[in-house]
Formats: structure tokens, sequence, C-alpha cells
């Protein structure tokens, strides 16, 4: 996703037709794409009364009790597609690569496990699906919703072999990973790209059957020097394209043409590869209501604190940037231990008060998420590690203590909160800046396309 120079891009832009739709049109037109076009841009979001039904779409593809456990309101409950769903289950049931393109809380995962439970034979034993992702915390999200779809409800369903979830993630306990995936292989793979290719190379883990792979959070892992190699090799060289359906899923592809471009020359996908890119002028969920404080570096902690105890937030995420080097090495508290410390001793709300960051351990980090989950009210204290692909739907309020420090990342911290597909409730953004930052922001909000309103505040002593 790097810029590179001289770089030559017309055969895919030569492959590549972008079409705005609006609502009404939008079916006719994935008709057609799907035997024509390589990039759908979708532009509006929610239903229109002549929407079909999310059971519709997955009718004749996905297993019947399957959709039935999904669209049954005592059940999941998943009635209405949302706009990815409906845009691009088409496409990935007629056969084609897809990059699923959509805004956070957009349902993405839904969309591709749907497409993994249309191609899966649960009579094989042998791995048909593998799904990458960049941290174990999302892997696990991921796997519990997989393990949730593949559950048999019924005692005459029980007959039937059942479909198996396996997740192999960093931190994982890779040796009990190594006889499982030998005595009998499961039918969906969730992994850390990591834990993946070192059995791979070890000839533990074979993608032979493999039909479906996706890549979840794709311009993450291929902007992560530690993942892109093993990741290429994942596309190109342990596995070809042409034997399995590939899915790029994230709500930020900078340079998408670029990145169909190289899908196209590196193999990654087969040729007709589709863009799906639903909203694509609206990055950003509508429903986030965007606002920043000016205050100084020395009033940070007292700013957030006034401000916590005006909104009162039920359920908030305070993103914090990592630690420097510099600082680390003069031996200063990170200040994500500063503010677990202030706020349990001066936020007087009653939400549990957490903390999410890399350098603790799995352990911790799993029971931290886990508390989280478990629903009543938090306060999460979190690094970027929190920022991608992780589904808290109660979040609805987030602080950037620290500014992040790209537009890309600012959109996917903001998508922890609002996400309700089809709720319009507002959820708030907050960011607490410096005079000296307001320019950097002013930036992301350009490029995102959102509004932010500054909020003029009295901090309480
Ligand atoms: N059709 C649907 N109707 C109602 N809710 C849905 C539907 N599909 C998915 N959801 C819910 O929407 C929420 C967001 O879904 P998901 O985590 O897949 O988002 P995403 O698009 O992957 O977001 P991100 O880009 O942040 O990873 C989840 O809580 C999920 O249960």
């Amino acid at each position: 996703f790097q810029p590179q120079q001289n770089h030559n891009c017309k055969s895919s832009s030569s492959l590549t037709t972008t079409i705005n739709f609006t609502d009404s049109r939008l079916r006719r037109h994935s008709r057609a794409a799907l035997s024509s076009s390589s990039d759908v841009t979708t532009r509006e979001a929610g239903s229109g009364n002549s929407s079909p039904t999310l059971r519709e779409i997955c009718q004749g593809h996905v297993p019947e009790d399957l959709t039935r456990k999904c669209c049954r309101t005592e059940e999941i409950g998943y009635v209405l597609p949302t706009e990815i769903q409906r845009e691009g289950l088409p496409f990935l049931f007629s056969g084609r690569d897809c990059i699923l393109h959509a805004q956070t809380g957009s349902g993405k995962t839904l969309t591709y496990l749907l497409l993994i439970f249309s191609v899966i034979n649960t009579q094989r034993s042998a791995v048909q699906a593998l799904i990458v992702v960049p941290t174990r915390e999302l892997g696990m999200q991921v796997t519990k919703v997989a393990r949730m779809l593949a559950a048999k409800p019924t005692e005459n369903d029980l007959e039937q072999k059942s479909c198996t979830v396996m997740a192999l993630l960093d931190g994982g306990m890779l040796r009990r990973h190594r006889s499982w995936l030998k005595a009998e292989p499961p039918t969906i793979v969730v992994a850390t790209i990591g834990s993946l290719c070192h059995l791979i190379e070890k000839h533990i883990f074979k993608l032979d059957s493999m039909r479906v792979l996706v890549i979840d959070e794709v311009d993450f892992l291929f902007n992560s020097s530690k993942h892109v190699s093993y990741l290429k090799k994942l596309l190109a060289s342990y596995s070809s394209c042409k034997n399995r359906l590939t899915v790029f899923a994230s709500a930020s592809i900078p340079q998408h043409r670029r990145f169909l471009h190289d899908c196209i020359q590196q193999k990654w996908t087969k040729s007709d590869v589709v863009h799906v890119h639903v909203n694509s002028i609206q990055p950003l969920p509508l429903c986030l209501h965007h606002r920043f404080v000016i205050c100084s570096k020395e009033t940070k902690h007292q700013t957030l604190l006034s401000l916590l105890q005006s909104d009162a937030p039920e359920s908030g995420i305070i993103f914090v940037g990592d630690q420097s080097e510099k600082s680390k090495k003069a031996g200063n508290a990170p200040s994500t231990t500063l503010l677990i410390d202030l706020l349990k001793n001066s936020y007087e709300g009653s939400s549990e008060i957490l903390l999410l960051e890399e350098d603790m351990n799995f352990n911790s980090r799993a029971a931290s998420l886990l508390e989280v989950r478990q629903g009543g009210g938090y306060l999460l204290v979190a690094t970027d590690i929190a920022a991608r692909g992780i589904d808290l739907p109660e979040t609805t309020h987030i602080y950037n203590f620290d500014l992040p420090r790209t537009a890309v990342d600012y959109l996917h911290r903001a998508g922890r909160t609002g996400r309700k597909p089809f709720s319009d409730k507002k959820c708030t953004v907050t960011n607490i800046i410096t005079s000296e930052e307001q320019f950097v922001l002013q930036r992301y909000e350009n490029e995102l396309k959102f509004n932010c309103e500054e909020l003029t505040f009295q901090i309480q002593c």
C-alpha cells in the first residue's frame, strides 16, 4: 500500500469501472456487475422497503438451518442484510474473489462467514476455510461468531458431522493444535499470520483442501513489516488463487485501485476480482458525533476527567498512544498506567475500569475483554491494539486522549463505536488535543470527510 514511483496502474484501470449508484438502482447494477465490472462503488446505507431479506439472499447457497438461525428474531435475529451483505454476497456466492470495503461496524464478518458456510462440506475432514486476522483479540471474536453459526441446534442435527472451528492465534497452545490438526483437521481455521506460517513451514498445516481464504483487516497486515512477507507467501506461494476463493476485508483500503492492480498482477486473486465499495463518499458512520477540546499538555488528565464527569458514559474506550522508546529508556511509567491510576483514584462514575495494551500477557488481555463483554458499564483504556475489528456494540463514547498517528487509525478508533447497523443512536468521538495538534485533526477531517465540533469547556477542579 505504500506509494511507489513509476508504478503503472494502467492494466488495473482498464479492468476497473467505478460506478456510483443510489439505493434503488443498486440491485439492478449488482446483477449487471456480476458479469462485468471489478470495482463496484455504492453510495447509500440502509435498506429500502423492496430490499431482499438476508434469508432471501442466502437461499440456495447457505444451509437452511443456518440461515434460519441467523435470521429468526428469537435466535441471532439478523433479518435485514447490511449494505455490504446485500451487495457483496451475490458476488461471493457466484464464485468471484472480492475485496469487501465498507465502514466499520457494517457486518463484513458475517458476509465472509456466510460465504464460507455456503462452500464447506462438513462431511470432509479437512481445513476448507482459513481466516487470517491481525490480532489474537480479533481472532477470538471471529472464532466465537463462526462457532455460534456452526453450532447444531437440535438433536437431529447432532447426528450429522458438525463444522469445527480452530483458533490458531499468537499466544495459543501450538503443541495442542498440532495434535488436533493431525488427528482431525478442523473445517475452519482462524489464525494470526505468525502462528499459521510457522505451522505451514513445518508441514503440519496443509492448505491442499482450502476453498476459501479470507484476509481480514488486509491493509493493516500489508502495512506491517512483521507480517507482509508471510502474507505474500500465503497468497501466492503456499496456495494458488486458482484453487480457492479469496476475500479481503477492511473499512480502509488506501489506494484501492493500486491494490486491485496488485491483486491481479501478483496472482493474489483471480483477474475478475470485484472491489465492493460501500459508502465510498462517507468513510465514517454517520451516527458518529466528532468533538475536540483544546487544552495544554499539563491539563490533559484533568480535561479527560472533567469530560468523563460531564458525559457520564456508560461504556467507553479511551485510546492512548504507544509509549516511545525514549520514554521507556528514561524509565517513565507508560501513559496507560498513569491513566488507569488517575481513573481508579479520581473518577466517580460506576463503570469498570480496564486496560488493554500490547505489553500485557495474553491471559490478562483476554481477561480484560471478557470483563468488557460481560455487560455492565466499562471504561477501557487501550492502545491501538483495540482499534481494529474489536466489536463491543455497547460502546457509546470514544476518547482520543492522544491523537492517532494517521487518518486511517482515526477511522478505526472512531469505528469502535456506532456498531449497531440499524440504529441511528448518536455516539461520540472526542479528541483531547493541544492547539498545535489542531491542524493534524483538520487534516483527518478533510481526508475522512467529517466535521469536528469544538467543545468549549470549563475544567472542573
Ligand atoms: N444483518 C445484520 N443485522 C444486524 N446486525 C448485524 C448484521 N450483520 C452484522 N451485524 C452486527 O454488526 C456488528 C458489526 O459487525 P462486524 O464486527 O462484522 O463489523 P465489521 O464490518 O467487520 O467492522 P470493522 O471494520 O470495525 O471490523 C456486530 O455486532 C454484528 O453482530
